[in-house]
């Protein structure tokens, strides 16, 4: 077997991954693509937490324009989140991964509540686990989600998936110009307000000084090369040379 860098990971997936080239809701051949990155790394015997956005499907912020007030706005996004977690968590086990979800709102009929000592022996005994509906709270987002729950399993590191390789000195996609970092801090990422992640999920990151690394979930087998050690994306830690 591979060495593996990494024995314990957590995913962070955003909503839109989801939506695939439809650019809304869930698109089934995108599930089975996200499925079998997930499965490459399964396979070494890593373990794997997975915290996917919801932003494919609504966004709280946005339906302020409707006239929904923004808390209730942030509820219908976290509500997103869980449907999001109930279609990847059957891709994954029809590709026979055993996959649990824990919701940090409690709608125990559908879904199992966050409990972090279960979370912990779901991990252990080789499960992948999705923590839906981010954080619980309205005026979070699903990347302080991610940081908070990678603290709360001691992840080794964040592997944030983008469309985009890396974190660069302004959005690629609005500025050409923007040039990639292999390395940063996270003060500099903080300082510099780069939008790649929220600054809470990144302040979070530097206190309990877990890694993050951004790359592009569009190339087939990066999950892997991560987790094998290979250098990827942009690592985000306290000695990022930027
Ligand atoms: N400095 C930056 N470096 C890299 N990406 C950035 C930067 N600033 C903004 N971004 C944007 O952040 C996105 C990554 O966040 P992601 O969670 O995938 O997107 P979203 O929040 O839109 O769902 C990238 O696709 C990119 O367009
Ligand atoms: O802890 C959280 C996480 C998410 N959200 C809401 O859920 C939506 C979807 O999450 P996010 O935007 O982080 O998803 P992504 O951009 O990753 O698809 C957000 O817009 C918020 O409205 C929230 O209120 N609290």
């Amino acid at each position: 077997m591979p060495i593996r860098a990494y024995k314990r990971i957590l995913l962070k997936l955003s909503g839109e991954v989801l939506a695939g080239k439809t650019g809304y809701g869930i698109d089934g051949t995108m599930l089975d693509y996200l499925a079998k990155e997930v499965q490459s790394v399964v396979e070494l015997g890593t373990q794997v937490a997975i915290v996917i956005g919801g932003g494919n499907i609504f966004r709280g912020i946005h339906g302020e324009r409707r006239g929904i007030p923004r808390a209730s706005g942030d509820q219908i996004g976290m509500l997103a989140t869980v449907m999001n977690s109930l279609a990847l968590q059957e891709t994954l086990r029809s590709f026979h991964i055993p996959t649990q979800i824990q919701s940090a709102i409690e709608i125990r009929s559908i879904v199992e509540p966050f409990i972090r000592q279960k979370a912990l022996h779901y991990l252990e005994d080789g499960h992948v686990i999705i923590f839906a509906a981010g954080t619980g709270h309205p005026f979070f987002t699903t990347d302080t989600a991610a940081a908070l729950r990678a603290i709360e399993i001691n992840a080794e590191a964040i592997l944030k998936a983008t469309k985009v390789d890396g974190v660069y000195s302004a959005d690629p996609v609005l500025d050409p110009t923007a040039t990639r970092f292999e390395q940063i801090t996270y003060f500099e990422v903080l300082q510099q307000r780069l939008k790649v992640m929220d600054l809470t999920a990144i302040s979070l990151c530097m206190e309990h000084h877990v890694p993050i690394i951004v790359f592009n979930l569009n190339v087939a087998g990066n999950v892997k090369r991560i987790v094998l050690g290979e250098t990827i994306g942009t690592l985000v830690n306290n000695e990022g040379k930027g």
